[in-house]
């Protein structure tokens, strides 16, 4: 296994948090009350911009908060928030305040295809605030002209509503900018900290930086950016991407680094699953439906399946995929998050902390994970239909002996009352027969089934109910149930309650990454990780990592565009389980 590429120690320039930062008086907060819809809505007023969180929270428009992170608004607005006629009065708000975003890594890929594409559709839906810029910050040498050329091809606007989409184009355009500079260059920042100001010409500045680099380079950043480029009056939140470490040492030292120069709540540590509209609405369809919350346990839940695929490979990411494999690059993350936020019990509020409160508890309740819970498959060539398709060791880029899984299949369980013996089964693959996500939850068989000689066939595993979310694509919600065949006879067969989404919601679902953004820069936590979540997200799948690297376990190979190694299966039949998405009803 190649040598973790994370992160050594932290640079050696030391600095405490609040060395970087002027403290200054406080202001009011600045509130506007957004009305109460399944969508976020703004109210439209040529003075103030209105935003809503995604917990349904009325924003803080860009204000001066507490230290220099600034904090959720305090519980007397949220409460007021859906009481129609409860607007804060307009002089509260702080029309003078900017926004600067920076995207720190402008010139890759993740800010060319999701970071600047979601930036503009927040913009498109009149989400930023009035005042705001975009600078893109990166080795490569490019003018602000250079930069708009290379984003514009990957700016779109929404299906449902194109109106002026090439005036905002260019309006949104218009409000970017470059700068070139090294990534350990204080003095870079410090030219970048000029510019930023001159944009924002005076007013009270909230600063948002996007690092999209290697992990590598995280801490770099944040040092020069804090000691250069934090606001002097305004907020400074930095959004970290993964990976955050490779192991609990790493990720440990990664978080020790950061919060040298930030602190916990300036680290907006991003697992875009969590923005995704099906993983959001996990919570909604268990808490707010008297149908299931009472089914959630261990008393009618059979086993739980998170389940991701996809049908291409690590192509043009083979370097960094081989440094992770796909445990640390979907499991430990995507995955435990969305079982995480599944799992939970109520939390006492939709606060972000009383949220990953919560989810910390059910992290740190996992059963250790053992070598046979576990099974490892990478993919090899394959010709279909007079096409071939390469093996993972075929990347350049990729050692032809890398032991390196794209594909794994873990049984995980819960030590706790509520979970206990039932298995979450995660499958997470690349390469495989279709792009998928979801969460699938397999009921128990009903007692004494009354029926159960009325199905065309005696499988009883085809008489169980099962919930699915399908996070994508095609976003839907379904339920299996039994049903009697129309007719004279006594037959039955297995139906779905089906919500497609694109059926019942014609509007297009916004991207993870900008509903993300959006609570980033609203101050807004709950969909980012906090560092004890993490730290026990790593002690999970520390030790079973180590293993698998020490042993040099081969994974099983499997041909590219299959339905991944059948080791898969044996896993799932030694807990009694059965994949639902290889059932052929909806596979
Ligand atoms: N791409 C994706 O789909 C996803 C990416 N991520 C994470 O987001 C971050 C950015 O991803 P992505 O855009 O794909 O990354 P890139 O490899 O494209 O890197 C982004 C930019 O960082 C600079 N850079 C790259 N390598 C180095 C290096 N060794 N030393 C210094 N600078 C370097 C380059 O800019 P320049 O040379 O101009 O300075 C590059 O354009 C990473 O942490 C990645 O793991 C997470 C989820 C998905
Ligand atoms: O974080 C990652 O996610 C992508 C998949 O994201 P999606 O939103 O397109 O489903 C995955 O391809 C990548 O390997 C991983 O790093």
């Amino acid at each position: 296994m190649a040598t973790p590429t994370h992160l050594n120690s932290c640079s050696s320039t030391t600095f405490t948090a609040s060395s970087s930062f002027v403290i200054v008086p406080r202001k009011p907060h600045s509130f506007t009350w957004v009305s109460h819809s399944q969508t976020r809505l703004r109210i439209h007023s040529k003075t103030h911009f209105h935003l809503k969180s995604s917990n349904g929270h009325p924003i803080n428009t860009v204000s001066l908060q507490d230290g220099s992170a600034g904090t959720p608004l305090p519980k007397k607005h949220v409460e007021s928030r859906g009481k129609e006629g409860s607007l804060p009065s307009p002089e509260s708000d702080n029309s003078e305040s900017s926004l600067s975003i920076t995207v720190v890594g402008a010139s890759g890929d993740l800010a060319k295809k999701k970071i600047f594409p979601a930036l503009f559709a927040l913009y498109y839906e009149d989400c930023l605030p009035k005042s705001f810029v975009v600078f893109g910050y990166a080795r490569t040498k490019m003018t602000d002209e250079g930069l708009r050329n290379m984003i514009s091809g990957t700016l779109t606007c929404r299906i449902d509503k194109r109106e002026n989409c090439e005036d905002k184009m260019d309006q949104f355009l218009k409000r970017c900018f470059y700068h070139s500079g090294q990534y350990n260059s204080e003095e870079h920042f410090v030219e970048l900290n000029k510019k930023m100001k001159e944009k924002e010409a005076g007013k009270l500045s909230n600063r948002l930086f996007y690092l999209s680099v290697p992990p590598n380079i995280f801490v770099d950043v944040v040092r020069c950016a804090s000691l250069r480029a934090s606001s002097e009056n305004g907020w400074m939140r930095v959004i970290v991407e993964k990976p955050f470490g490779r192991d609990s040492e790493s990720s440990g030292e990664l978080t020790r680094c950061l919060k040298q120069y930030l602190t916990e709540d300036q680290i907006f540590r991003i697992d875009h699953y969590l923005g995704k509209e099906l993983v959001e609405n996990l919570s909604v369809l268990r808490f707010s439906n008297l149908v299931f919350e009472p089914l959630w346990s261990r008393n009618y839940i059979r086993n739980v399946q998170l389940i991701f695929s996809e049908d291409f490979g690590t192509e043009g990411r083979g370097g960094y995929f081989d440094n992770y494999g796909i445990i640390r690059d979907i499991m430990q993350n995507h995955l435990l998050q969305i079982l995480a936020l599944f799992a939970m019990e109520t939390p006492v509020s939709l606060d972000a902390e009383d949220i990953r409160n919560e989810k910390v508890k059910v992290l740190r309740s996992m059963r250790p994970l053992q070598l046979e819970d576990v099974v490892v498959g990478q993919y090899k060539g394959h010709s279909k239909g007079g096409k071939s398709y390469p093996a993972y060791t075929d990347d350049p880029t990729v050692p032809k002996d890398s032991l390196t899984a794209t594909f794994a299949a873990a049984a995980l369980f819960i030590n706790n009352a509520r979970w206990d013996g039932v298995p979450f089964l995660m499958k997470a693959g690349k390469a495989l027969h279709t792009k998928r996500a979801e969460i699938r939850v397999q009921f128990r068989h009903v007692p004494g089934n009354l029926y159960k000689r009325k199905f065309g066939t005696d499988l009883l595993d085809k008489a169980t109910n099962e919930l699915v979310l399908r996070v994508q694509p095609d976003e839907a919600i379904y339920l299996k149930i039994n049903n009697k065949v129309p007719g004279l006879g006594m037959r039955l067969d297995r139906s779905d309650l089906n919500l497609l989404y694109r059926a019942r919601y014609p509007r297009e679902i916004p991207d993870a990454y900008e509903r993300l953004l959006l609570d980033a820069i609203e101050g807004e936590r709950r969909l980012f990780i906090r560092s004890d979540e993490l730290d026990a997200a790593w002690t999970l799948f520390t030790p079973l990592l180590n293993e698998l690297e020490e042993k040099k376990i081969v994974p099983e190979l499997y041909p590219y565009g299959s339905r991944g190694p059948v080791g898969a299966h044996y896993l799932a039949a030694n807990h009694n389980v059965r994949w639902g998405d290889l059932s052929g009803e909806d596979s």
